[in-house]
């Protein structure tokens, strides 16, 4: 009867389309829910490999984190099932795809289209940290583009709820992450702060700000704060205060993510606050 609840999901309420992406855990398809047509992305987990790398935990604290976060900046779980041997994540459908390819496409974006992004992400993250959810992974390989353009969140493997110490095996790049996380030290939503300067940097850039050829390399970078603007891109003067503002060695005095649609320069390249 209509109204009722659905009890659970099954893979037999899909039709499955082309794969959109494979990743360390299982691959993502195209799926589109057989009554209402509804497209979605199907993220298929096998159990064995979630157990084998002891994640299975932090998978359940994703799905609970998520199942409370609604935000158009924020890519949707609508909901999980399982069976056997697999974990079936019924992901939002972002139309535009991966922001990555996007500028890898251009080799980086303008001012006003880099503008608009970090509004878009502000109000996300603002989002998120309402919620003591800090994200500590924002970096390209994470974002998705809606079918209106719009940014999306997408990869929650790493939040946390804050604040929280616990060490992050650095398997991945050290690029986005702040002086206080590669220290090891205690952190704070503020890492989401630092690695917004990190992404409007590589957006207008082309390219992270403390990149270098090895591991020790960018973190002695970072830590350091060794922050250059290619004289020949002439960045503007607003653009680099604002990764300035954001990219500050002590948490405390990085630019607040409320404060971040009121820089001169946001308001000079944003579109008109929607
Ligand atoms: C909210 O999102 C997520 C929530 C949880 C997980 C996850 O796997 N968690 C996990 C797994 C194992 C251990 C611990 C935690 C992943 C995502 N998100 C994605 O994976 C984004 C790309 S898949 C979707 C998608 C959409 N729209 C597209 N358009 C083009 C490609 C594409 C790809």
């Amino acid at each position: 009867p209509g109204g009722v609840e659905k009890l659970a999901w099954q893979l037999s309420d899909f039709d499955i389309g082309k794969p959109l992406g494979k990743g360390k855990f299982g691959n993502v398809y195209l799926a589109r829910e057989k009554k209402s047509q509804f497209i979605v992305a199907l993220k298929v987990l096998f159990k064995a490999q979630l157990q084998q790398s002891n994640v299975e935990h932090q998978l359940r604290r994703e799905v609970e984190i998520q199942a409370h976060l609604r935000h158009p900046n924020i890519l949707r779980l609508y909901g999980y099932f399982y069976d056997k041997e697999k974990i079936y994540l019924i992901l939002e459908y972002a139309a535009k795809g991966e922001l990555y390819r996007e500028l890898q496409k251009n080799g980086k974006f303008s001012e006003k289209q880099t503008a608009n992004y970090m509004v878009q992400l502000a109000r996300a993250l603002s989002y998120c940290h309402a919620k003591h959810v800090i994200h500590r992974d924002i970096k390209p390989e994470n974002l998705l583009i809606g079918l209106s353009g719009e940014l999306k969140i997408a990869d929650f493997g790493w939040s946390v709820h804050a604040p929280n110490s616990r060490r992050r095996t650095l398997c991945g790049t050290l690029d986005y992450l702040p002086p206080e996380m590669v220290e090891g030290k205690e952190h704070d939503s503020a890492v989401d702060n630092w690695s917004l300067g990190v992404l409007a940097y590589e957006f207008m850039v082309g390219g992270p700000p403390f990149e270098a050829p090895g591991h020790q390399d960018t973190y002695r970078r970072i830590v350091r704060v060794d922050l250059k603007f290619p004289e020949e891109l002439c960045l503007s003067d607003g653009a680099q205060d604002f990764i300035r503002q954001l990219l500050v060695k002590d948490p405390q005095g990085r630019l607040p993510l409320s404060k971040v649609e009121e820089h001169p320069w946001i308001l000079k390249n944003a579109d008109e606050v929607v």
